[in-house]
């Protein structure tokens, strides 16, 4: 196993679109531990993929360099950097059993014929499917074929590491659960590094312990699931994570305090904010207050939405929609008012995080 390092790594996909400066990715710099569980987690064309493929070394970058602990790897092929891969659809082998399917990998390393047949029946009970082991695959569901290669990545103990790339797509949804707990305990008993693509924010926020969140071609955080929930530090991390997601309303800065309509909210320590630049105010619904109007910033209730124990207050602050999570019985006026908890507050400038001491 090895840690792995993208150096100042850039991708465009062809050198037309590179001159015309249209990169897949624009720079992304940063280092997977040894052994981590990590999520790539963003919209559709944010470019997971292309960076999933430049670690698994099916794509070389434009830019930039691989390494696996010191050694650079940017020029070798995915077998020469013994990784493993599972993607959407399954990749096995259907006219071979299931057990002759978890064999292959090995055997092509040419490991000791015993050893095979320890590791092989020891993956089967994992994945449960030793009552199917001497199966075709070809007959066996979507599931099941899924979990094949899943056991075909992890049988492996000679991996640097296991690359997956929207596996549970095909996986039913009441299967999805079942499987990403499995996952998720494979890796605390195999110590495996493993990157997961998806762009399911319950996928990636169960499955790992560190979550980069990419946006438009960018890494714009890296973080615990708590980190990205409580200070995102791109506006989009916080609309994307959480639901609903964080709320954004233009402010103006003056003298330590974020003025919004007429409100002005204090903030304490906050780092200079160049001027010019655009600012907001960012906080979470789950930590806005419905007060009644006169003890906090005036708003028109639009909406409320039962869900579950709480409700989802929509409401309009100076024609800027903005959401709360309430408790359920909780009073709401159609005119009330709101009011911030001082402790959640973000301030972004150019949708960037302003650091607060
Ligand atoms: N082979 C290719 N040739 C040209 N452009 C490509 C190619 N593959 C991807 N792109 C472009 O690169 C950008 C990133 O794509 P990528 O597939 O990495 O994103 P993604 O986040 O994995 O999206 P999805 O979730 O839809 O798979 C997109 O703008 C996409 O159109």
């Amino acid at each position: 196993m090895a840690r792995i390092r993208l150096d100042h790594i850039r991708h465009a996909y062809s050198p037309a679109l590179a001159r015309a400066g249209t990169f897949a990715l624009r720079e992304v710099d940063h280092a997977f531990e040894d052994g981590g569980a990590y999520a790539l987690l963003g919209p559709s064309g944010c470019g997971k993929t292309t960076l999933l493929n430049i670690i698994s070394g099916l794509l070389t970058p434009s830019e930039g360099k691989v390494r696996f602990d010191d050694r650079d790897v940017t020029m070798l092929t995915p077998e020469a950097r013994n990784i493993a891969q599972v993607f959407q659809f399954p990749v096995i082998y259907d006219t071979m059993t299931v057990r002759e399917n978890l064999a292959f990998p090995l055997k092509n390393r040419k490991l000791p014929k015993a050893e095979i047949q320890t590791r092989v029946a020891e993956m089967l009970r994992r994945i449960g499917l030793g009552e199917k082991a001497d199966r075709k695959a070809r007959g066996l569901t979507a599931d099941e074929k899924q979990k094949i290669s899943l056991g075909r990545g992890l049988v492996r103990s000679d991996v640097n590491a296991i690359l997956f790339d929207e596996p549970l797509t095909v996986i039913d949804p009441h299967m999805k659960w079942q499987l990403r707990s499995e996952l998720k305990q494979l890796h605390h008993e195999f110590a495996m590094t493993m990157i997961y693509v998806t762009h399911d924010q319950t996928e990636a926020l169960t499955f790992a312990d560190k979550v980069v969140v990419m946006y438009d071609g960018e890494v714009v955080q890296i973080g615990t699931p708590e980190e990205l929930f409580e200070r995102p530090r791109h506006t989009f991390v916080g609309y994307f994570i959480g639901s609903p997601g964080m709320n954004v309303l233009p402010c103006r800065l003056e003298a330590g305090e974020a003025v919004i309509a007429d409100a002005r909210i204090a903030l304490s320590g906050l780092a200079p904010v160049a001027a010019g630049q655009k600012t907001e105010l960012g906080i979470r619904p789950e930590f806005v207050e419905i007060v009644p109007i006169g003890d906090g910033i005036p708003v028109s209730v639009t909406k409320v939405e039962d869900v579950g124990s709480e409700r989802i207050v929509r409401a309009s602050l100076s024609g800027h929609p903005l959401s709360a999570i309430v408790p359920e019985g909780a009073a709401i006026p159609a005119d009330a008012a709101v009011r911030f908890a001082p402790h959640a507050l973000n301030v972004y400038a150019d949708s960037w995080l302003v650091e607060r001491a």
